[in-house]
């Protein structure tokens, strides 16, 4: 199988931030969501795929070849919507269409024209006046007219409603189809990632945390609830962020499998990447 992108011991320092050794392969044919909580460096990362920064170590490299020597219209390949991305507000959408065309050589303006219908966005509205789901779907109108193989998504979704959520998750379900490409996001919302992600890379702290299929992670971690007294007689080893409270104890299991059959007495649960995250996090913190 190919990948569309091949991270291998990225790292990046800013003052007193590391991004630290990062590996992270998007396979094509595959969604991949980057999670993090704040100032974890998925945006680090995701600019350094865009060689939009220099990175004081490792490799990146994009349809097998490395950013640091591509040539600048690699990008072509690549539909990017960053947080920061905004267009001019004086602007319609038609003209941002228009610019575009000049700066893409693979624009394709019956696409653009397409994607204007089905987000449902007026033409004669200006950019000033639209609603931030607005913006985001004209974003990602933008990148996607250009028919690029590789989605490079910073929080598409962030701040939309749950609507509009979903209407984007089908869209990026539909992109890869195609089994030639790709799409790297992140988010912060976890429950898109469960819907949308094949493969998942939590970042902490500037290094990898977690990172697998998702499906395995889900069928693998386990969320444990039990008294205190069962709790002393767990292997600590098993356990990630065990956190003793008034009514019990909770702790994420990384082997659900594995510790029913050594304590078949105690209950594990099911968890959701947002249980992963947030025990990861406590573990790291106690
Ligand atoms: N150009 C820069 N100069 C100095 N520090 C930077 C720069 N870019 C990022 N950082 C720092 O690197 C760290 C990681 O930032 P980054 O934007 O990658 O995090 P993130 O995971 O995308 O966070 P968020 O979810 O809040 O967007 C932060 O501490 C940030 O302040």
């Amino acid at each position: 199988m190919t990948n569309a992108i091949e991270v291998r011991g990225l790292c990046k320092e800013y003052g007193d931030f590391r991004l630290d050794r990062v590996d992270l392969t998007v396979p094509c044919g595959a969604i991949v969501g980057l999670i993090g909580e704040n100032g974890a460096g998925k945006s680090t990362t995701l600019r350094a795929i865009l060689n939009l920064i220099r990175p004081d170590g490792g490799t990146v490299k994009v349809f097998g070849r490395a950013v640091s020597e591509a040539e600048p219209d690699f990008k072509e390949d690549i539909g990017v919507v960053l947080d920061e991305a905004s267009f001019h507000d004086p602007l319609k959408a038609p003209q941002v269409g228009r610019i575009l065309s000049g700066a893409y050589r693979n624009w394709d303006q019956r696409c653009f024209d397409g994607y204007l219908d089905k987000f449902g966005l007026p033409r004669d509205k200006k950019i000033k006046d639209f609603s931030k789901g607005m913006r985001m779907k004209l974003s990602i109108a933008t990148a996607l007219s250009h028919h690029p193989r590789l989605l490079l998504l910073d929080e598409p979704t962030s701040g939309l409603d749950p609507v509009v959520r979903n209407e984007l998750l089908d869209e990026f379900l539909d992109f890869i189809q195609d089994e030639g490409r790709a799409i790297l996001l992140s988010s912060h919302i976890t429950s898109d990632l469960e819907k949308a992600a094949d493969y998942v890379t939590y970042l902490h702290r500037g290094r990898v945390a977690v990172q697998g299929a998702k499906d395995e992670l889900l069928e693998s971690y386990g969320r444990l609830a039990c008294a205190r007294s069962d709790l002393q007689g767990v292997d600590p080893a098993l356990l990630v962020g065990a956190r003793t409270g008034q009514f019990g104890c909770e702790a994420l299991v990384r082997d659900r499998r594995a510790f029913r059959r050594q304590y078949p007495a105690l209950t594990v649960d099911p968890v959701t990447l947002e249980d992963i995250m947030v025990f990861t996090v406590r573990g790291d913190e106690a």
